[in-house]
């Protein structure tokens, strides 16, 4: 990694360097199991009592190159924390590289593989085709059901299997069942048509995009969720993606319990060439995003996003601390943060919404990124969060590489875990 951070980016990369880039990156970021839900609870962010188990990863690395922070005074961070809250003097990571002039945005891959009638790697399809919900749907469809109610049984048993949950999946059979007895469907492949139909009007009312308001300096994106979603890899990957657009950006490392998390974003901000606002491990992290939106307004910044620590929806204090960070951003901006994105991974199946509740009480939710849905995920849980909530879903991650954070499309996502006989492209 020390190689890494001196390295000078080359002024025309080539395919090599982008494949160079992508196994660092990969080193960079090793599979990480996210934590169990029966993890004793995290003492809160400064105790002094506090441990990390993953601290190890880290001891033996270098610290990023930094450069002489610009102190914050004392009082002003004061005045705007709760009583009692102290600020430690906050380090800028700066890049090591010159800022890079902005790219062309990182095309999105090819949709099928027209020579092997495969789902080309890195497709919505390809990503989502070991989805419990690509499964047993596909499985259904390939056997030529009859149009009768064995097949809305074993429709109804994917869907709940595949984590849409009961109301939603009880709402979409009984409509197919309506329709069926009124005999609009001439066979199951109709059916199937209208329960896409159906799926996508469950998802387009949430498909919306996050837009930027340009005029914040800075648009401020909270990320918040539980211990292990993906949040730090998804700002690492939004970090890209911003800059690809080339909007100057900055991070805050507020992830002030696990050490390896700083260290993480460090490294994504080295990669993108993105300063990044950090101090010590178990620091105040409201006094890190203070100090990361008081610097990125000096400079003119267009997007701060800054990282928390995870916390289980059930840790009060911890929940607690939360609102404390957007009150104390709200300081220097009342508007801010414009955005409270949360993290959700797309494998935790139902408990995503007892999570997605609890949060939004605590810090007021505006939308969401659903991650690892390339993994063991079901695929379903979608369905149930936007039938509950109708929180916008910003994003999905369908793997661990930059491109691979998607902007949310209900058609594309639906596609990809239906059978292809549709006749779409597994776009
Ligand atoms: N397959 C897959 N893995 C992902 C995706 N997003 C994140 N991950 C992996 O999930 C693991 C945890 O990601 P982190 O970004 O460290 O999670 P975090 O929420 O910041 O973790 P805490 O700081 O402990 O709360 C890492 O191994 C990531 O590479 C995704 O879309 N697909």
């Amino acid at each position: 990694m020390v190689s890494f951070f001196r390295r000078k980016k080359p002024e025309k990369p080539s395919d090599a360097d982008a494949e160079r880039r992508i196994a660092e990156l990969a080193a960079a970021f090793p599979d990480a199991a996210p934590a169990p839900p029966s993890e004793p609870p995290q003492p809160p962010a400064g105790s002094s009592d506090a441990t990390d188990p993953t601290a190890a990863d880290t001891a033996a690395e270098p610290a990023a190159p930094t450069s002489q922070p610009e102190p914050v005074p004392a009082e002003i961070i004061a005045a705007a924390m709760e009583a009692g809250d102290s600020a430690d003097t906050a380090t800028t990571i700066e890049p090591a590289v010159p800022l890079a002039a902005p790219t062309q945005p990182t095309a999105e891959p090819a949709e099928a593989d027209a020579r092997t009638d495969k789902p080309a790697p890195g497709s919505w399809r390809e990503r989502l085709r070991g989805s419990a919900f690509a499964r047993s749907l596909g499985s259904l469809f390939s056997r030529h059901p009859r149009l009768d109610d064995d097949l809305l049984d074993e429709i109804e048993t994917a869907l709940i299997t595949a984590d849409v949950g009961v109301t939603a999946t009880t709402e979409l059979v009984d409509d197919l069942r309506k329709r069926m007895k009124a005999r609009q469907f001439a066979d199951a492949g109709a059916l199937l048509a209208a329960l896409r139909g159906d799926l996508v009007e469950l998802l387009q009312p949430v498909a919306m995009p996050l837009r930027i308001d340009r005029d914040a300096k800075p648009f401020v994106l909270l990320t918040v969720g539980v211990n292990g979603v993906g949040k730090t890899t998804t700002i690492g990957k939004l970090a890209h993606r911003f800059k690809d657009e080339g909007r100057p950006l900055m991070l805050a490392a507020g992830d002030t319990f696990r050490a390896a998390a700083v260290a993480q974003l460090q490294t994504w901000g080295e990669r993108n060439g993105v300063p990044v606002i950090a101090q010590g491990q178990n620091a105040d992290a409201a006094s890190v995003a203070f100090d990361a939106l008081q610097a990125a307004k000096a400079r003119g910044t267009e997007v701060l996003i800054a990282d928390t620590a995870g916390r289980l929806h059930t840790q009060q204090g911890l929940m607690a601390e939360l609102g404390k960070i957007k009150r104390v951003l709200a300081k220097l901006d009342p508007a801010a943060p414009h955005e409270v994105l949360m993290v959700i991974d797309g494998t935790t199946g139902q408990n995503a919404l007892s999570q997605l509740r609890q949060f939004h009480a605590a810090v007021g939710v505006t939308g969401l990124v659903v991650t690892k849905l390339d993994g063991t995920a079901k695929g379903g849980v979608l369905f149930a969060l936007a039938r509950e909530f109708g929180i916008p879903i910003r994003y999905v991650g369908i793997g661990e590489r930059p491109e691979d954070l998607r902007v949310f499309d209900a058609g594309a996502f639906v596609d990809a875990l239906l059978p292809e006989s549709l006749g779409d492209t597994g776009g």
